[in-house]
């Protein structure tokens, strides 16, 4: 689904616009207020956010709400050719029943950047959406799997510490599915993370699942494949699903933004090793551990994590019920990550009792729902034909002191007003 057309009104109160989906196109009205929007939220949430904005649809024949929510979905389906619908339930199939090789198949279909297969990818996660609500259902309505962030400078020992914990915890009969989302793969074709040979034990695990998740180059395309791959992961019977992140750049905000728990592994280093981690990243950790606290480096460790121990105690506390905790941890000897997962298991129990899980649950959805929105709506604004070859021209004139930022922003936005 894409948005071809996105007016802003000249009161700037409300936008407009078509909505396509694969097979039908929509008008919609949407308002910041929803009683005063077109379309008020249908009664039945949908999960996907890569369909929420069908919520605000408004079908030009008037069809009523609830309806034209489900003739979009259905519009979903119906159009696939039997090819396609071949494929969508061979992966769904495989998937449900636990084939790896369905998954990564899967996978590589919500990463694709190709318009059709990406609707194809829409189709297969609503039907891994439904199974899941129903698996769901039969837990009584709790999470199935433990979603959590795990993040770290290059050189932390986060592949160390994935290796070992993971053995523990497929050990323990979970299934672990592990997302490396690599910032760099976008910029230097290369990968820090995913790559197999850094966890070469557990990539041999049939009870674990390693998946680079390439970027595509923006944040939003991090938003976007992450969280599809931690839906596909769930669906496939995935109980704990880690995602890693090297601690350096963007990426991790957006981590932080899917998960349940995200924590921050720290080496025994202190000042210059530890300049590229941004403080929003420590204020955004729910446990830091430090790693390596071994050997020599049991002293450093202890003193570093008194350094945060303080360091946190000035830092707003994000969650009502839960303290961040700083550990100590060594990856080498074992010490420490049975009383981390510990303490996981605690964070998500105390989570999930006061509520505050399926809060933070709900609301990572609308921010899922808002970046890609973004990201289209940014993307259909910088290829628009009356913008497109205006861009280079005007930034070029800001480059040079021609003309403010604010203006050149402004006539952009004239251009693309004025052809709609
Ligand atoms: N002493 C000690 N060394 C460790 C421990 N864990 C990792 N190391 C060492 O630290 C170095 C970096 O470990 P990695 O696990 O590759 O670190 P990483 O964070 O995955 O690094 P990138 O792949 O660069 O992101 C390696 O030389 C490891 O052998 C530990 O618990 N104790």
């Amino acid at each position: 689904m894409n948005i071809p057309m996105l007016l802003q009104s000249p009161h700037q109160h409300f936008l407009k616009g078509l909505l396509r989906t694969p097979f039908r196109r929509y008008h919609f009205v949407f308002h910041p207020r929803p009683h005063l929007s077109s379309g008020i939220p249908c009664a039945q949430p949908l999960s996907s956010p890569g369909l929420h904005c069908a919520k605000w649809m408004l079908p030009s024949n008037g069809l009523p709400r609830k309806l034209c929510l489900q003739t979009a979905l259905e519009g979903h389906t119906e159009g696939l050719s039997d090819k396609e619908q071949r494929l969508v339930d061979k992966l769904y199939a495989g998937l449900i029943q636990g084939q790896r090789a369905c998954l990564a198949e899967a996978i590589t279909l919500v990463e694709s950047t190709h318009s059709r297969k990406k609707e194809l990818a829409q189709v297969l996660l609503q039907k891994v959406l439904a199974h899941h609500r129903e698996q769901e259902k039969l837990n009584k309505g709790k999470p199935l799997a433990f979603r959590v962030g795990l993040s770290g400078p290059p050189g932390a020992g986060k592949s160390t510490f994935i290796e070992y914990f993971g053995k523990m915890l497929t050990e323990r009969g979970h299934k672990l599915s592990v997302l490396a989302v690599d910032p760099s793969s976008c910029t230097s074709g290369g990968s820090l993370l995913g790559d197999k040979t850094r966890m070469t034990e557990l990539s041999r695990d049939m009870k674990a699942y390693i998946r680079p998740s390439p970027t595509r180059g923006t944040l939003g395309g991090v938003t976007r494949t992450t969280n599809e791959a931690i839906l596909l992961c769930e669906g496939g019977g995935y109980d704990i699903i880690l995602v890693e992140t090297v601690g350096v750049g963007q990426s991790e905000f957006a981590v932080a933004d899917m998960v349940d728990m995200f924590i921050l592994l720290l080496p025994p280093a202190g000042g210059d090793e530890l300049q590229g981690i941004k403080r929003g990243i420590v204020e955004m950790a729910d446990l830091v551990a430090i790693t390596k606290s071994d050997g020599d480096l049991i002293v450093p460790a202890r003193r570093i994590q008194a350094e945060y121990v303080s360091a946190l105690k000035l830092l707003r506390r994000r969650s009502g019920v839960w303290k961040p905790k700083v550990i100590r941890i060594s990856a080498r000897s074992g010490e420490g990550i049975t009383e981390m997962w510990d303490k996981m298991k605690e964070f998500r129990e105390v989570m999930l009792v006061s509520g505050e899980l399926a809060a933070k649950r709900q609301k990572q959805q609308k921010v899922w729902m808002w970046s890609l929105i973004q990201e289209n709506v940014v993307e259909h604004f910088r290829t628009h034909p009356a913008v497109r070859e205006q861009i280079p021209l005007l930034e070029e004139r800001v480059l040079s002191g021609g003309l403010s930022p604010g203006l050149a922003a402004d006539l952009l936005l004239k251009a693309f007003k004025s052809r709609h």
